[in-house]
C-alpha cells in the first residue's frame, strides 16, 4: 500500500448541464502508480469527469483533487504535471514527428528525452515523416508522444485506442504498460472492456451520473450481484452448466455422486463472471444494486 496522498481525490462530485444532472454525487481516489480505468455506457458522464480533473469543465458541486490540487483553479504547476492526449498533432502539420516532439519539448522545464519518448509511442519508423503524411493512428500516437514528453506524474487517456487497428492497439497497451512501470498514474477511460481488463488496477462503472461498481477488474465478478458459472460432464457425457452465487454444494454433490459411482467429474470448471458479464449485468438494469469490493 502506497502511503503518498491519493493521485486524485474526487468526492461527492456533481455537475449539472441547466436541469440535467450528469454526474450526481460520485467519490472515487486513484492511487499513485495506479492505472484507472473509467467505464461506462454512452452518456453516464465519463468525459465530463474527466474534463472536470483536467480542468476543462467547472463543477457544480463536490470536492476535486488532482496532484494535490484543485483542477479548477486550471494552475500552470498542474498544467505541467499533468498529461492529456489533445489532438495537438494538428498544429504541426510541414514538420517531422521528430521536429514536433522536441518543439514541445522546449515548452516544458524538465522534458523527457526525445527519442526515449518516440520510441515510447512506437513512432521510431515515422519519426523523420512529415506529420502531414501520417495515418489516422500514428497521428493519435503523435498525440500520445506530445502527451508525455513534459515527464507527466498523471495522464489522462480518453478512449485511446478508438480508431486504431489491431496492432497499433495491442502497441498501444504496451505503451500504456511502460507508464505504470515508469509509475506514471493513468486515468483511462474506454468502451473496450478487454482493455480494461487487460490494463486496469481498479475500475469504476458509472452509468447515469453514478458509480454503481468499483474493485480491481478480476475482484469486480465476487460481489454478491453477481453468479459463478459451474460446467462439468455429466455421466452421459453431455456437458451440464448451472450459474449461482455459492457453488460449493452443487461442487461437493457432483463429486459425491461421481465418487459414489467411482467415477470422477470430467471437465469441471467454475468460472467466475468476466468484467464484461458484470459490467453488462450492471448497465442493464434499471435499478442496480450497488457492489463494491
Ligand atoms: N456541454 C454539455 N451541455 C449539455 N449537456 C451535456 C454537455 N456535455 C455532456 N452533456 C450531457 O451529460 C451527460 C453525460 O455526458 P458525457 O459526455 O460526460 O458522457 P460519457 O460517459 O463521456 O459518454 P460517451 O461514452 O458517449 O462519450 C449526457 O447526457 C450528455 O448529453
Amino acid at each position: 500500500m502506497s502511503t503518498a496522498a491519493p493521485a486524485i481525490e474526487v468526492s461527492d462530485l456533481r455537475k449539472s448541464y441547466g436541469t440535467h444532472e450528469a454526474v450526481r454525487g460520485i467519490d472515487f481516489a486513484v492511487e499513485r502508480g495506479e492505472v484507472f480505468g473509467l467505464l461506462g455506457p454512452n452518456g453516464a458522464g465519463k468525459t465530463t469527469t474527466v474534463e472536470i480533473l483536467e480542468g476543462y469543465r467547472e463543477r457544480t458541486g463536490g470536492d476535486v483533487s488532482v496532484l494535490g490540487l484543485d483542477p479548477g483553479q486550471r494552475s500552470r504547476e498542474l498544467r505541467e504535471r499533468v498529461g492529456i492526449v489533445l489532438q495537438s498533432s494538428g498544429m504541426y502539420r510541414f514538420v517531422t514527428c521528430r521536429e514536433a516532439v522536441a518543439h514541445w519539448a522546449s515548452m516544458y522545464p524538465s522534458p523527457r528525452d526525445v527519442d526515449e519518448v518516440i520510441a515510447l509511442a512506437g513512432l521510431q519508423e515515422k519519426q523523420d515523416s512529415y506529420v502531414r503524411a501520417l495515418s489516422g493512428g500514428q497521428a493519435r500516437r503523435l498525440d500520445f508522444a506530445l502527451a508525455l514528453i513534459g515527464d507527466p506524474e498523471l495522464i489522462f487517456l480518453d478512449e485511446p485506442t478508438t480508431g486504431f487497428d489491431p496492432a497499433a492497439r495491442r502497441q498501444a497497451w504496451d505503451t500504456i504498460r511502460s507508464l505504470r512501470d515508469l509509475g506514471k498514474t493513468v486515468l483511462l477511460t474506454t468502451h473496450y472492456l478487454d482493455e480494461a481488463q487487460a490494463l486496469a488496477d481498479r475500475v469504476a462503472i458509472i452509468k447515469d451520473g453514478r458509480i454503481l461498481a468499483i474493485g480491481s477488474p478480476g475482484e469486480l465478478g465476487v460481489g454478491s450481484a453477481t453468479r459463478v458459472r459451474v460446467s462439468w460432464r455429466d455421466e452421459h457425457g453431455a456437458v451440464q452448466e448451472r450459474e449461482c452465487t455459492d457453488p460449493t454444494q452443487l461442487v461437493h454433490d457432483l463429486t459425491g455422486d461421481a465418487l459414489a459411482r467411482g467415477e470422477s467429474v470430467t471437465d469441471l470448471t467454475i468460472t467466475r463472471p468476466s468484467l464484461e458479464d458484470v459490467y453488462l449485468e450492471l448497465t442493464a438494469a434499471d435499478e442496480p444494486e450497488v457492489a463494491g469490493v
